[in-house]
């Protein structure tokens, strides 16, 4: 699979802060990449400095075969890049500021008016093209600011907690349509988000930063077949936060280091699936009644937190 982003030995510092301490990481063409860490941990550096709008201080970086800081003109014309703050003309309408920033890209009038129309349409809001961006709600703004971010037909799309502030419906629909532009423009992704359920749905590999390094990188289907233990998932009716310190000692006992309490749900790493029946009659022997059994074939919440226990740290 060709390389679309490579990043080698690369820092960055803000005065004596470093936001990159020595980062490499590559982005595999046609994927979603999901990226991964706390807050300040060096996301958005990251993705500026793919985007050409800083310059790292020491390492190399490669974006679409180019250098981003040398080729900046040619880069800019084929990535796209939405962040949580849109930067959009209030006071102009959703196609006055489509049309506006596809003029920046030197897209023939014609051209323009027709990938407009065909994105407007397939977003559905054609019918609030004239609205004001002041007056549209933020599921209307998010879907003009993923037009304005591909109207250049982009290779590379940038997201930056994009999807912030959408309620479910509309960030389930902004999924969706992230996943058919990369389904039908065979546009590459790398998002940002502190969001675990939308990484887990869109992403196909992930990588984690903590202060500065890479914690964690790998392709979703190597973790997923790679596992030595398997994730499950088992809902109560009862409180299981009463029985917590005996439920996990027994589980020990049977060689089930890793267990997650929730007030009605536990999860854990079992070493195979026969060890389900012994999680069960455990829980049975408290009396507690289970209403539903899953299996968490890819447990990033587990991988995210396991990336941060400070052993992990470089
Ligand atoms: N322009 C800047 N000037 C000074 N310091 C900066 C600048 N940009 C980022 N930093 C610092 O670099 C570090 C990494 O910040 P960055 O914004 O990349 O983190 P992040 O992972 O995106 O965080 P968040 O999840 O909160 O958005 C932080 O300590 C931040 O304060």
């Amino acid at each position: 699979m060709n390389k679309i982003v490579q990043i080698k030995n690369v820092q960055k510092r803000f005065g004596d802060n470093i936001a990159l301490d020595n980062i490499s990481v590559d982005f595999n063409e046609g994927c979603i990449h999901g990226l991964l860490g706390h807050n300040g941990a060096g996301k958005t550096t990251l993705i500026r400095i793919i985007g050409g709008i800083y310059k790292q201080d020491k390492g190399e970086v490669e974006v679409l075969g180019l250098n981003p800081i040398h080729d900046g003109y040619e880069l800019r014309k084929n990535i796209g890049v939405l962040s949580e703050n849109m930067c959009m003309y209030d006071r102009l309408s959703i196609y006055d500021n489509l049309m506006f920033y596809g003029k920046l890209y030197n897209i023939e009038k014609k051209e323009l008016k027709s990938r407009i129309d065909n994105y407007l349409k397939m977003f559905q809001i054609s019918e609030f093209k004239n609205k004001l961006i002041k007056d549209c709600s933020t599921g209307m703004k998010k879907k003009t600011g993923i037009i304005r971010a591909i109207i250049n037909e982009p290779k590379l799309l940038l997201l930056d907690e994009a999807s912030n502030g959408l309620d479910p419906i509309s960030k389930d629909e902004f999924h969706g349509l992230i996943k058919e532009l990369v389904k039908i423009k065979n546009i590459s992704v790398v998002l940002c988000s502190h969001d675990l359920g939308e990484v887990t749905k869109l992403c196909e590999h992930i990588t984690i930063i903590k202060k500065g390094n890479v914690v964690y990188s790998d392709s979703v289907s190597s973790l997923s077949s790679n596992k030595e233990s398997i994730g499950i998932k088992i809902d109560t009716i009862q409180d299981l936060f009463s029985f917590k310190e005996q439920i996990q000692k027994e589980l020990k006992d049977n060689k089930i280091d890793y267990t997650k309490f929730n007030r009605n749900s536990i999860e854990m790493e079992i070493p195979s699936l026969n060890d389900i029946n012994m999680v069960i009659k455990v829980l049975i022997n408290y009396n507690l009644n289970i209403i539903n059994v899953e299996h968490k074939i890819f447990d990033l919440n587990k991988i995210y937190l396991d990336s941060h226990r400070e052993e992990n740290a470089i």
